[in-house]
């Protein structure tokens, strides 16, 4: 089993796919992948994808093998990949033009680019069934998370990865966690077109990274933001569906409608990142009551929203969850992710009066937005192995998986946070974190 974060981008979505600098971090809501070996004699790939109701099998002997493995097509688990291959994309469409619905075709497709590019035509059979406790289409990077899962799972299934271990040479490990984030950038291309990697990046090394991207052709530059606050933050889910790559169009058509304009705007979200990283960089940053840093914070995630309505990416729902915080003067408010729906953050000042906060809890709540807990800057991709529970003699099936309920069962049953609890132990690719260091992550 393997499990990967969602992320929150706290300053510059969107103006990082045009090369400027975003900062995000991972968010204590994953995804969990288990893989279930079949029978040798077995040649069927399944997959479980509960949470989008995507229940599909192909027979493995049928699969486009000829057309993936051709030179000039094939690349291997150490190749470095920045664009699909239209052709071989073209291939994988009428394997999953039978599946309904665009979300199920777009998890189906992921997942068959991937096998097919990383596996080969002797791959074992298996179940593939995912769980995941990051909402669907609302900005907190499901999308990456489950491109992280499928990347490992298949890697670790092939043999091109080994699981953590103590002792694991750190080179080895940033090495394992470069091919982890390379394949799964692949799957969110499959997913939404045109990525800038920067949600697959903290899902796969988690923590809290500064981002940016100038060149597609060279890996991107990341910042391990080592110091990164504990910063006090509301999530609310407007539950306004939409796609990830519908918010990156509307932003490329502005683009091209108004260029001067619209460059301006995401230089200006560069200089907010920029100066967000200055202020929590700053030795004497602090998050207590008064402190002038986090107003500044606070401001900059206020202006940086602003920004993202004039590029058209924001909702009516997502501008009445700031308008009733705004009336609150809790905090400072912008969405969080591609827009267009999905979820808000909001910065908030300290000493807020629970009394407050719970006749907003009752406001949203009867408006039918969602709050979430959630905690910012945890581990990145896991793999728990061996998959066992209950004094490590039962290992852990498909029912069992599928059986136990919502996600508190899931956490329950498997979470990461359950170590201790029958379960041997979540294993982390940590070490690839150098104290202090700069480092590239492609
Ligand atoms: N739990 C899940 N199970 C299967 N597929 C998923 C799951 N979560 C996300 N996906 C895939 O990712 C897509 C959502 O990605 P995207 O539009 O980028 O939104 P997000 O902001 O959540 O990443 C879905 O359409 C689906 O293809
Ligand atoms: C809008 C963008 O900056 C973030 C998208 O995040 P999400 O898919 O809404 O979780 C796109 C990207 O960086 O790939």
């Amino acid at each position: 089993m393997v499990s990967a974060p969602g992320k929150v981008i706290v300053y510059g979505e969107h103006a990082v796919v045009y090369g400027k600098a975003a900062i995000a971090a991972a968010l204590s809501l994953r995804s969990y992948l288990l893989v279930t070996p079949l029978p040798k004699t077995s040649r069927t790939l399944s997959l479980n994808f509960s949470d989008i109701s995507l229940n599909h099998s192909w027979d493995i002997d049928s699969l486009p093998w000829a057309i993936f493995s051709k030179p000039g097509k094939k690349r291997y688990y150490f190749d470095t990949v920045e664009r699909l291959d239209k052709e071989l994309l073209e291939t994988v469409k009428p394997l999953v033009a039978a599946i309904p619905g665009k979300v199920q075709q777009g998890a189906a497709s992921a997942f068959l680019y991937l096998y097919l590019m990383l596996g080969s035509k002797h791959a074992p059979a298996s179940i593939y069934t995912l769980r995941s406790a990051i909402p669907i289409g609302a900005g907190l990077g499901s999308s990456a998370s489950i491109s992280v899962c499928l990347s490992t799972a298949l890697q670790l299934q092939m043999g091109t990865l080994a699981t953590p271990f103590e002792g694991m040479l750190s080179n080895e490990t940033q090495l394992q966690l470069k091919r982890i984030n390379n394949w799964s950038f692949v799957g969110e291309m499959c997913i939404h077109g045109n990525p800038s990697g920067v949600d697959n990046t903290v899902a796969t090394g988690g923590r809290a990274v500064l981002f940016k991207r100038t060149d597609y052709s060279l890996p991107p530059e990341v910042t391990h933001l080592r110091n990164f606050p504990e910063l006090p933050l509301l999530l609310v889910d407007t539950k306004q569906p939409r796609r990830t790559a519908e918010q990156l169009a509307n932003v490329r058509n502005m683009l091209n409608a108004h260029p001067e304009i619209t460059q301006s705007m995401l230089d200006t979200i560069d200089r907010i990142t920029a100066e967000a990283h200055d202020v929590i960089s700053d030795p004497d940053f602090t998050s207590f009551s008064g402190s002038p840093s986090l107003s500044r914070l606070g401001e900059l995630i206020r202006i940086n929203h602003g920004l993202l309505v004039s590029l058209g990416v924001s909702h009516p729902k997502l501008e009445r969850i700031r308008e009733l915080i705004d009336h609150t003067g809790i905090g400072w408010t912008k969405l969080t992710g591609a827009g267009g729906g999905g979820c808000s953050i909001t910065l908030l000042k300290p000493k807020v009066k629970a009394n407050i906060l719970e006749e907003l809890d009752s406001k949203l709540r009867t408006e039918g937005f969602e709050k979430y807990q959630t905690t910012l800057g945890g581990d990145g991709v896991g793999v728990l192995w061996p998959a066992v529970v209950g004094d490590a003699e039962t290992e852990i099936t498909q029912e069992m998986f599928l059986g136990v309920e919502g996600m508190k069962g899931v956490e329950a049953l498997v979470g990461v946070g359950a170590i201790g609890k029958g379960i041997r132990g979540w294993r982390f690719w940590r070490e690839w974190i150098a104290e202090g260091s700069d480092f590239c992550l492609h």
